[in-house]
């Protein structure tokens, strides 16, 4: 009776007992980022997230600064910030592959206190229909293009560390989370910036700069309207899983994701789920979080397995139906 009373009592106070213990864990440790009156660089900003995240972040209050190559469409992005915040950004066309055009643009637009890596390209497709040289383009953009701005900002970020902390943000993709069929590139590039992001925020720790990552659904900006024209469906139905949304909401989420100094940045509720369901090992400074994903994490890893279940049988149906590749599939499964 004893004994029991004693397991009764230790089954009771052990979340509490897990949750002091995580709150002393957790790293690094919680921080805030201001972004008023300090300088956000912005790849993409130009159009879709990019530009909704320039527009939001010259709101509050920030100097802005947008890359991208077309200079018209800078330009075009510069009149609509200036007619919706009354605020002048700065533009700089550059193609990210080009390391020394980026340099140039990054020393001209001077010391960086919050660099958003947003620049993307996504080009759908089964692998054995995408030449090469179109998947050397995604991961030249999405991968390379990022390690060339951080390699070009982070001397001038270090020094600023009187400044108070700064961030680096990566734009990731729910793709990046999980690879969906057509996107073999596109989800390699997204999670190579995880193994990036998650060495490089050891690195820059000390210098009081905090790494993001951002993971959102799909989102409707003219990168989404043109890739839809080209999208294999099973594609667009994997994808529909998550619910999509706009580039404004995307925007929103990931500012409060970097000012919160957060690693892992979801955007919606599917994209809360999946990013308890991939926690894996990335650093978590908040400890509620860290709690949540230590209760859930067997109960997501069910409910990804069923994810997995569900699209399997999706693409088996499909491939049956439409090349009969598949003629043996045995599930019917639903869509959700
Ligand atoms: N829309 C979606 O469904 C989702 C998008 N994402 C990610 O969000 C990011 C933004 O996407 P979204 O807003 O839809 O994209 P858009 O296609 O609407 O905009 C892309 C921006 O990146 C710029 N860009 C593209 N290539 C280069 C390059 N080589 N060098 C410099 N700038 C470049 C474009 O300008 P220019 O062409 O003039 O260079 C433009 O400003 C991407 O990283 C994407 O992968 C993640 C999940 C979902
Ligand atoms: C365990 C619980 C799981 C919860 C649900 C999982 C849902 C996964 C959906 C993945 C969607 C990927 C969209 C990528 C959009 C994108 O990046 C393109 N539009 C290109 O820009």
């Amino acid at each position: 009776m004893e004994a029991l009373n004693s397991l009764y009592l230790l089954l009771l106070f052990s979340p509490i007992l897990v949750y002091h213990l995580l709150n002393f864990l957790i790293r690094p440790k919680p921080t805030k980022i201001q972004i008023k009156n300090k300088h956000v660089f912005i790849t993409g900003g130009s159009s879709g997230i990019g530009l909704a995240l320039a527009q939001q972040s010259a709101s509050q209050g920030a100097k802005v600064s947008i890359l991208a190559r077309d200079p018209d469409k800078l330009e075009e992005a510069k009149n609509t910030i200036r007619l919706s915040t009354g605020i002048e950004v700065n533009t700089f066309s550059a193609d990210v592959r080009d390391y020394d055009a980026v340099k140039n643009a990054v020393n001209q637009a001077g010391p960086i206190d919050v660099l958003i890596c947003n620049q993307g390209v996504f080009i759908p497709g089964e692998l054995r229909e995408q030449d090469l040289e179109t998947v050397g383009f995604m991961l030249d953009v999405n991968l390379m293009g990022c390690f060339h701005l951080i390699k070009a900002a982070l001397p001038g970020m270090v020094k600023r560390k009187d400044r108070g902390p700064g961030a680096i943000a990566l734009m990731s993709s729910q793709a990046g989370q999980v690879g969906i069929y057509g996107y073999t590139a596109y989800s390699a590039s997204k999670f190579g910036l995880r193994g990036l992001g998650e060495a490089l925020q050891q690195e820059v720790i000390s210098e009081d700069i905090h790494v993001s990552l951002i993971f959102p659904p799909d989102t409707d900006t003219p990168g989404l309207v043109e890739e839809n024209k080209k999208r294999p469906e099973l594609t667009s139905i994997i994808a529909a899983s998550s619910g999509a949304m706009t580039a404004d909401a995307v925007a929103q989420k990931a500012l409060n994701g970097i000012k919160s100094g957060t690693f892992i940045v979801p955007c919606n509720f599917e994209g809360l789920l999946l990013s308890i369901a991939t926690a894996g090992l990335s650093p978590q400074r908040s400890s509620l979080m860290a709690f949540v994903e230590v209760l859930a994490a067997g109960v997501l890893r069910i409910a990804g397995l069923f994810f997995q279940w569900n699209w399997y049988g999706i693409i088996a149906n499909w491939r049956a139906q439409n090349d009969g590749m598949f003629s043996g599939s045995r599930m019917k499964p639903f869509i959700i």
